[in-house]
């Protein structure tokens, strides 16, 4: 094992903290174009940050060696928000919920709720018809209210049309908040006291309590028997009815984190890969016509079917180069809780470690043209070979993403059933810039224009 990872010496830090905390994308790519793909960033006397970013070195924190990480300290302020639910909890804790809710998310039950999602495609779509050929929306806005319906619907039992607007806001406030929070260096002590002394925080809480108000309502409503056309237990019923081995019920605390947990994660994820999609597509036009091509060919405007996935192809390629470009987690972080070597390199107890997606799926040695829109280079020839880690938008290993399944089957639907009906143009002169949030979302509204194509 060689002595130490290439880096900055200690002097340098204050400097590259501070562009981290301004434009943490740039400084990551600056660090790694001066250092190489391992570098180790001196953070306090005896400990490091290390910044992986070969595909190997992902497998070998997020899979191979998985039980000397746990989630970096990093994710605690989304703790004041969110709670202790499945995101941010770690250990026992974290094994009992996810052994709890795990089955609820394998293939075979989310495909049970195809039909809710479609239905869920269909009410936007329905709303889409009724506007004047050439509105202009925001792209993400839309997708986020698409993606809240289908949360609600299908994993809630409830009609959250209502709150689209309300939580939007709610949500891009919060993620404001920890992104603020993060940078402020008391959050290595204490999130609680960053949060308190952070300039704006009651607007903050004021988010809190709009996201908290839904779900207490959420679990009024199941708790009264008001439903909303359920056919089969969903999650709700699964974390109101789960025993644990000594026989007690999930505590009211457990509950709303949990819940807040799949109402955030489960929706801000896919609407951002959604949004960033219908950007892509609407620079190659070329691309695009595949898209339709495909979309026409294989389902003559019917909704998508399980049986059709396979055929999707071409699809199942532009939302793939879409989260390679824009993965919607675009870092994912871990604190070593043992010592490790890492590609030869020592990782020490306490190190916090990133294997960042988005430096991942641009590394020129792994990827051909890297920052090139191109999802031919997810069909299965030239896919084929390729290392299974150096496409990670779901993370991997035993804390990957348990709603990859959901997921999938939501934003191929929503794409399928988007370009069956309309066409997406960006307003001409935009140009969207990724904000880096908790999730990579746009900086601005992404304008675009819907025009039917019959
Ligand atoms: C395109 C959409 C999505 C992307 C790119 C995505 C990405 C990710 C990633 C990278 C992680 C791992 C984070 C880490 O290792 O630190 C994760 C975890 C998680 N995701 Fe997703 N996600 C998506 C959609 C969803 C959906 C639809 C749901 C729920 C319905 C969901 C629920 C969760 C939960 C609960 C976790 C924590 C899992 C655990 O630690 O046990 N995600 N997601």
């Amino acid at each position: 094992m060689r002595a130490r990872a290439p880096g900055p010496r200690p002097h340098r830090m204050p400097g590259l903290l501070r562009l981290a905390v301004s434009d943490p994308i740039r400084s990551m790519y600056q660090t790694v174009s001066r250092y190489g793909d391992v570098v180790r960033l001196p953070l306090a006397p005896g400990r490091g940050i290390h910044l992986f970013c070969r595909p190997e070195h992902v497998e070998h924190v997020l899979v191979d060696r998985e039980q000397r990480y746990g989630k970096a300290f990093t994710y605690r302020p989304l703790r004041e928000w969110i709670g202790l639910g499945l995101i941010t909890s770690d250990g026992e804790l974290w094994e009992t919920q996810r052994r709890l809710i795990q089955p609820l998310f394998s293939h075979r039950q989310v495909e049970n709720l195809r039909p809710l999602m479609v239905a869920a495609v269909d009410r936007m779509l329905t709303e889409w018809d009724s506007r004047p050929d050439g509105t202009v929306v925001d792209a993400t806005g839309v997708m986020s209210g698409l993606t809240l319906d289908i949360v609600g619907a299908s994993l809630f039992g409830a009609d959250l049309t209502g709150d689209r607007d309300s939580v939007y806001d709610a949500v891009e406030t919060l993620q404001d908040a920890v992104t603020k929070v993060i940078k402020n260096p008391l959050t290595w002590v204490s999130p609680r006291a960053a949060r308190r002394v952070s300039p704006g925080f009651r607007q903050w809480d004021r988010a809190k309590d709009t996201i908290d108000q839904v779900v207490a309502r959420v679990i009024a409503d199941r708790r009264a028997g008001r439903g909303h056309g359920r056919e089969r237990p969903d999650l709700l019923d699964a974390l109101l009815e789960a025993r644990y081995e000594d026989g007690s019920a999930i505590s009211p605390g457990q509950l709303r984190d949990e819940i807040v947990t799949f109402f955030m994660a489960g929706h801000e994820t896919s609407a951002t890969c959604l949004a960033w999609t219908l950007y892509l597509l609407s620079t190659a036009p070329e691309v695009r016509e595949r898209l339709e091509e495909e979309v026409d060919s294989v389902l003559a405007g019917r909704p998508p079917t399980q049986e059709d996935t396979d055929k999707l192809v071409w699809t199942r390629a532009v939302l793939h180069e879409a989260m390679r470009l824009y993965p919607p987690v675009w870092t994912v972080e871990r604190d070593a809780a043992a010592d490790d070597e890492v590609g030869g390199w020592p990782v020490r107890e306490g190190d916090t470690v990133i294997v960042p997606p988005y430096l991942v799926h641009r590394h020129p040695g792994v990827w051909e043209s890297p920052e090139a829109f191109d999802p031919s280079r997810f069909l299965p020839d030239r896919a084929a070979g390729r290392h299974r880690h150096a496409f990670i938008p779901f993370g991997g290993g035993k804390r990957g993403c348990i709603g990859n399944a959901f997921a999938m089957i939501e934003v191929v639907l929503a794409l399928v059933m988007v370009t069956q009906r309309y066409r997406l143009d960006l307003l001409p002169g935009f140009e969207p810039v990724p904000k880096v949030t908790v999730t990579l979302r746009p900086l601005h509204e992404m304008a675009m224009t819907l025009r039917r194509r019959d």
